[in-house]
């Protein structure tokens, strides 16, 4: 009885059953305006008020034991994001991520345990060449996502598209994702080759992050 009552608690979220339904078709899923401008605007500050601060990172190729700063590869600056910290703006960063991820959890069987995320800031004139995210030795990322916290004047000739790249019906399709604030692009890490094209213009500000298995 008490079983048939927790199933009646569950309540069906259509925002994140159509990111299921895009995961499941396409591999990928983009929701606009996953964060509304007053939290993109909130999440902005934090993040520069670290970049300013230096606490950014030059962003290495491999995991931890064998970082390399590959200028040629990427050329963000990054810095993690420790969730147990008292930040009032990753605290509610997190809510909503929490809050997705026990969705996905209890309708997917998807068994997500771990999460890793990032701040990231594209300099102008860098980048981040095709790669697919578990070539970091980390076979445990399952779904990949990514936050754009830019400001309202991002503009398409600024550059710094997210491409991904598909295979259908034996043909290599790719498809453009402008890092518009608020908008969330999540997709499975271990499946689908992307980058980060040339940021023309601009400084381009994110939050990257992993799902993650076992
Ligand atoms: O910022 C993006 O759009 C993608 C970043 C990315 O691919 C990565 O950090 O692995
Ligand atoms: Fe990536």
């Amino acid at each position: 009885m008490k079983e048939l009552f927790d199933q009646l608690d569950f309540v069906e979220n259509p925002l994140y059953e159509n990111i299921i339904t895009d995961l499941i078709e396409q591999q990928y899923s983009i929701i606009d305006d996953f964060f509304s401008p007053e939290e993109v605007t909130l999440l902005r500050d934090s993040l520069l008020e670290k970049y300013e601060e230096d606490n950014f990172k030059k962003a290495a190729i491999g995991n931890k034991f064998e970082e390399k700063i590959i200028n040629a590869i990427r050329g963000d600056f990054v810095l993690w994001i420790d969730e147990k910290k008292n930040d009032p703006s990753e605290q509610l960063f997190f809510s909503k991520i929490n809050n997705l991820v026990s969705y996905l959890n209890e309708t997917c069987f998807l068994g997500i345990l771990h999460k890793e995320f990032h701040y990231a800031v594209y300099p102008k004139g860098t980048f981040y060449k095709r790669h697919l995210d578990t070539f970091q030795n980390d076979n445990r990322r399952k779904l990949s996502f990514v936050c754009y916290l830019n400001d309202d004047l991002w503009k398409n000739d600024n550059g710094g598209e997210l491409t991904i790249y598909k295979t259908e019906n034996n043909q290599e399709i790719t498809k453009n994702i402008y890092p518009l604030p608020g908008r969330v692009v999540i997709f499975e890490s271990q499946v689908l080759e992307h980058e980060v094209k040339p940021v023309l213009a601009a400084e381009r500000y994110s939050i990257t992050g992993w799902l993650k298995t076992r």
